[in-house]
Parts: C-alpha cells; sequence; structure tokens
C-alpha cells in the first residue's frame, strides 16, 4: 500500500473502502466524461454494439440529478470492466457499480477466478454480485472485446511488479487489439509507475485517472504516451498529509496554477492601467545569421501582455530589423558583434526596465562566459536565460563562484542544453526529467523550464510541474524563443520565477494547439504562428 494511503487509513481512520469508493466514483465520472466528449467529436452518430442492446434490466438511471454521472442515452454504452484481483481491481468494480447506475450496459471481466479477491476488492465483488452486474472470468468465458463500446482498465495499479504475467498480459494485449477506448484506473497496467518503464504488454490507455496525486512514471515519455490524457482526481486524503508527505509533483492545470501557483490565470487588466502598468521587458538577443530569434521573442513578450519591449541588438542588425515589428523598439547594444564589454552598455539599457530575456540567437563569442557572468551578477531584475546564453552557463566551470542572484531567475533549456548544463547526455537527461530539473533548481536556487513534450517546471523550493499543452507541431525552430519572450512578459506584469515559467509553458503550449489547428496539418506550423494564436 503506498504510504500516503496507509497513513490516511491507520493514522487518520479514513476507512479504506471509502477511499475505494471515491476512487471508483471519479473513474466513472471520467468514463462519462469521455463517452459524451466522444460523441460530441461524432456529433451524434450512434456506435459500437451498446445501441443494439438492451439497457440493463431496463432499469431508470438512479443518477439523473448528478450532472457528473449523467449521459444521454445511456444504453448506447456498453463498457468491459477489466478487474485484476488487487486493490486496483476493486477501484473498477465501484466503477462498474456507478456506470450501471447511470443506466450503462456494464460487463466485469476478471482477469482471475473472483473467489481469489480478499480485502475490499472482495467487499466490492459481492456489491456488484448483488446488483447482477454480468460478469466473465478470463480463462473460463469467452470474452468478445468487439461487442463492447469501451474498456476500464483496473488490471494492476501500484501493486504491480515487472511485467504482466499470465491472464493479466493476455487480457492487455487483447483489450489493445480491440481498437476500443480504454480508460485506465490510476496507471495503464503494465507501465511502472516510479520509473515510467512501459512493459510489454502495456495497456494503450486513451485516458488515465490517476489517483490522489500525479504519478511520475506516467507524466513523461514513454509512460506518457502508454496514459493518454492525464486527469488527476482527488480521493479522500487530506491536503495536509499530502503536504506532510511532500507531495511536489503537480499536472499543469488551470487549478493547479490558481491554487498551488496563486496565478490569476484570467490575466485582469486594470481599467486605467497604461503600458506602464505591464512592465518593460529589455531582450539582448539576436546575431546577423540568427535575427529572427530576437524578433520572435520580442514580438512574443509583447503578446504576453508586457506594456513595453526593447531589443538590444548589434548595431548593424538595426537597420534590416527596423520595421520587422513596429511595436518593438530598437537598442543598439553593441557597433558590431557582440563582445564582452557589450554587457556593460546591456546594463546601461535596463536602467528603468523590468526584466531582461538573454539568449536567443546571441550565438557565441570570445569572453562570452564573462559577459554573461556580468549581466547575471549586475542585473538586479528578473532574468530569463535561454539558448546560447545557457550554453555559456554550461560552460563557465566556476558557476558556483558566481554571485548569487537576488531576482528570479528562470532557466529555460531544451533537452540537449540540460545536458551540457548538468554533464550529462541527452538521453540521461531524458530518462529522469523530473528528478533532474528539481534538482538542479533547487541546488542552484533557480526556476528551470525543462522544454520538449511534457515541459517540466521546477522551482528553487522544489515543486515540480508536468505541462501537458502543446503540439507536435511546436518542434520547430524558434518556437523556444517564443517561449522565452511569453514568459519576459509575464515576469514585466509582476509574476514571480515559478509563475511566470509555470503560466508561460501552459500558454505557450495552448496557442500551439490553436495554431496547429489553424494549419490544415501541425506539421506546417512555425513559431510566428504560436505569437499569433496567443
Ligand atoms: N486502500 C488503498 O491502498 C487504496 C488503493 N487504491 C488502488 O489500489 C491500487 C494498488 O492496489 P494493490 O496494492 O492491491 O495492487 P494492484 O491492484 O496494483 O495489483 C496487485 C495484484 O496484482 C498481482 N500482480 C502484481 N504484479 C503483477 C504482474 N506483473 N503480473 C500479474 N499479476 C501481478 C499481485 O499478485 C496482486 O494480486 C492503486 O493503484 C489504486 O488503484 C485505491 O483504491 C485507493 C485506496
Ligand atoms: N512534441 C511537442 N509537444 C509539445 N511541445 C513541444 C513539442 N516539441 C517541441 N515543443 C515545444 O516547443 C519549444 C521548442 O523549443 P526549442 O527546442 O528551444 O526550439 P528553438 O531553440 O528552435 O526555439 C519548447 O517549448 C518545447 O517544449
Ligand atoms: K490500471
Amino acid at each position: 500500500m503506498r504510504e500516503l494511503d496507509r497513513r490516511t487509513i491507520e493514522e487518520v481512520g479514513i476507512p479504506a473502502v471509502a477511499l475505494m469508493e471515491n476512487v471508483g466514483r471519479a473513474i466513472a465520472e471520467e468514463v462519462i466524461r469521455w463517452c459524451r466528449e466522444r460523441r460530441d467529436v461524432s456529433s451524434g452518430s450512434r456506435q459500437g454494439a451498446g445501441s443494439q442492446s438492451e439497457s440493463p434490466g431496463d432499469l431508470v438511471p438512479a443518477v439523473q440529478g448528478d450532472a457528473a454521472l449523467r449521459l444521454e442515452e445511456p444504453e448506447r454504452e456498453h463498457w468491459l470492466v477489466l478487474a485484476g484481483k488487487g486493490n486496483n481491481g476493486g477501484d473498477g468494480l465501484v466503477a462498474a457499480r456507478y456506470l450501471r447506475e447511470a443506466g450503462m450496459r456494464v460487463t466485469i471481466v476478471y482477469a482471475v477466478e473472483p473467489g481469489s479477491l480478499t480485502g475490499e476488492a472482495a467487499l466490492q465483488r459481492e456489491a456488484a454480485r448483488a446488483l447482477g452486474i454480468p460478469v466473465l472470468v478470463h480463462g473460463e468465458d469467452d470474452v468478445d472485446f468487439t461487442a463492447c463500446t469501451g474498456i476500464v482498465d483496473a488490471l494492476l495499479g501500484t501493486g504491480s511488479r515487472g511485467a504482466p504475467r499470465g491472464a493479466y498480459a493476455e487480457l492487455i494485449a487483447a483489450a489493445n487489439g480491440s481498437g476500443r477506448d480504454i480508460v485506465s484506473a490510476d496507471i495503464p497496467s503494465g507501465l511502472d509507475a516510479d520509473t515510467g518503464a512501459v512493459h510489454d504488454p502495456c495497456i494503450r490507455a486513451r485516458r488515465t485517472v490517476c489517483l490522489a496525486f500525479l504519478k511520475r512514471g506516467l507524466a513523461q515519455f514513454p509512460g506518457a504516451e502508454a496514459a493518454g490524457e492525464i486527469v488527476v482526481r482527488a480521493i479522500g486524503i487530506p491536503a495536509l498529509l499530502c503536504a506532510q508527505q511532500n507531495v511536489s509533483t503537480f499536472l499543469l492545470t488551470e487549478e493547479v496554477l490558481r491554487t498551488r501557483l496563486g496565478v490569476d490565470t484570467a490575466r485582469r487588466r486594470s481599467p486605467d492601467g497604461h503600458k506602464g502598468t505591464y512592465g518593460h521587458v529589455l531582450v539582448a538577443a539576436g546575431s546577423l545569421p540568427m535575427s529572427g530569434a530576437g524578433l520572435l521573442c520580442s514580438r512574443a513578450a509583447l503578446r504576453a501582455g508586457s506594456g513595453l519591449v526593447t531589443w538590444a541588438l548589434p548595431g548593424p542588425l538595426l537597420p534590416p530589423m527596423a520595421g520587422a515589428a513596429p511595436e518593438v523598439m530598437l537598442a543598439s547594444a553593441t557597433a558590431a558583434d557582440w563582445h564582452e564589454a557589450s554587457a556593460a552598455r546591456v546594463l546601461e539599457l535596463l536602467a528603468g526596465r523590468d526584466v531582461l530575456a538573454v539568449g536567443p540567437g546571441l550565438g557565441r563569442f570570445e569572453g562570452d562566459g564573462r559577459w554573461l557572468r556580468t549581466l547575471w551578477e549586475e542585473a538586479a531584475c528578473p532574468m530569463v536565460v535561454d539558448a546560447d546564453a545557457l550554453n555559456m552557463l554550461a560552460a563557465s566551470d566556476d558557476l558556483d563562484a558566481w554571485k548569487p542572484r537576488q531576482a528570479d531567475t528562470v532557466l529555460t533549456p531544451h533537452p540537449g542544453e540540460m545536458a551540457r548544463l548538468a554533464g550529462l547526455s541527452t538521453a540521461e537527461v531524458q530518462r529522469d526529467r523530473i528528478r533532474l530539473a528539481s534538482e538542479y533548481a533547487k541546488a542552484h536556487r533557480v526556476t528551470l523550464v525543462l522544454k520538449g513534450a511534457r515541459t517540466v517546471i521546477a522551482t528553487p523550493d522544489g515543486d515540480a510541474f508536468v505541462n501537458a499543452t502543446g503540439s507536435p507541431g511546436m518542434a520547430t525552430g524558434g518556437a523556444g524563443d517564443v517561449l522565452t519572450g511569453i514568459i519576459a512578459g509575464l515576469l514585466a506584469q509582476g509574476a514571480s520565477g515559478p509563475q511566470a515559467a509555470a503560466f508561460g509553458v501552459y500558454l505557450h503550449g495552448l496557442a500551439g494547439e490553436a495554431a496547429a489547428r489553424r494549419r490544415a496539418h501541425p506539421a506546417s506550423l512555425v513559431a510566428g504562428d504560436i505569437i499569433e494564436a496567443l
């Protein structure tokens, strides 16, 4: 049993069966929500075998007053609930009851002889039996997966060890092979909840109802792919215990942004606000071959709501960039290319400005480590460090000797940059993204944004947030420069480092999704589209 469950049950005295009831209900609600959304997408088209079968015993759905458990024409649905012999199976059996109460057809498929269930799961077996929910037993009865409209995977949960064996493996393979939508209880059966290792076989879920808190293995690839959409649902474990138990990894939702991070997700603007109200970003970025990076970053900062943006760039870039984005102010930071002493000019330009974004498209130059160190130590305002500025940071072997920054600092590495920062290979970074990001953020007192699908935002205090917004179309040059601008723009409006980083990543992903929808194909997305979708 998980430590949190144990403490809730033994120390607080909440009965295990009460938790299981909450779990099963949450799973049923998510199944019903799935059915509704699926129907919305297929605009009412009837599907599956449910439509040709009778409703369960001509029952009138008993949950008509409960919106989360209500479904129009529930008899069109016939779900199989695959139940293992442990508590995960017990969760599924409770869900079966609620789905049945909603008027859906439900058949329980036991992986093992039901008489072998014990404890709370055995109680649920009896309740399901008393209600007359149809039962099949793997190995004894034929299970026709094609006759169902969806599958609840309650085979294996956090008590699972190693690759699924025997009946479990056979049911997982059959469920995947059926092509039916699968909603998993807690974790997709076959996934290691801690490491994210995907065993063979492993359920391929459309949605995973993760119970009580985000399991790390679900939040990162390849586990994330098996989990599908992740929903974290409360199950009655007191928040106090979660805090004491150091639950520190969260799925980044609007609610988490509001409650855990204190973000005003409505982004209210004061009716009498003026451009000065919303801050001024200085972007130190761009070089001749990579001028667009600075432009994208500056435009994104404005679209994120910063009142003013000035782009500090090499003088020779000024004429070609003039007018490229009329809203962006330009300031020459050096007569020719970037050089070590130009840090002083950037600091001069920072006077009266609120945030420094540094890195996109800079390139590397002689003395760049000292250049960055000057900015790091002397810029008293919040700072976002990206791209080549991260490589400068990584190349500096005396980072610990740098004067610690007092203002918020946000680093935004992609996995390759993170590898250089941490002295690891990219593969090693990807293997354990959450732990690595958290350790780095705590050790260096920065907010670290480890980019890529399911971006991780780690705070200096040890929290980690996993973002689920975004589109594969965002794997395109310049998308990271846009993110840097967004985070800087939010910092300029008064957000803290963790707030700006988390909200920025969330908004960047939403904009990427919207931009991808606007194109004929996500592959056609370019970074500028993300800015236009903000
Ligand atoms: N009271 C609690 O502790 C609560 C637990 N909850 C649920 O309980 C789950 C954990 O339950 P359990 O600890 O009972 O464990 P599981 O239900 O995950 O599985 C344990 C059972 O599966 C078998 N098994 C393990 N690995 C296997 C493999 N590779 N192949 C085949 N069989 C395997 C074991 O022999 C055991 O019978 C959670 O994921 C969650 O769904 C929730 O109901 C909330 C409350
Ligand atoms: N498959 C994906 N799903 C979601 N977001 C993605 C995906 N691929 C890339 N992104 C996002 O796009 C951005 C790419 O940034 P980066 O690699 O720094 O590109 P660049 O340096 O070209 O700007 C990051 O924010 C990353 O999280
Ligand atoms: K499961």
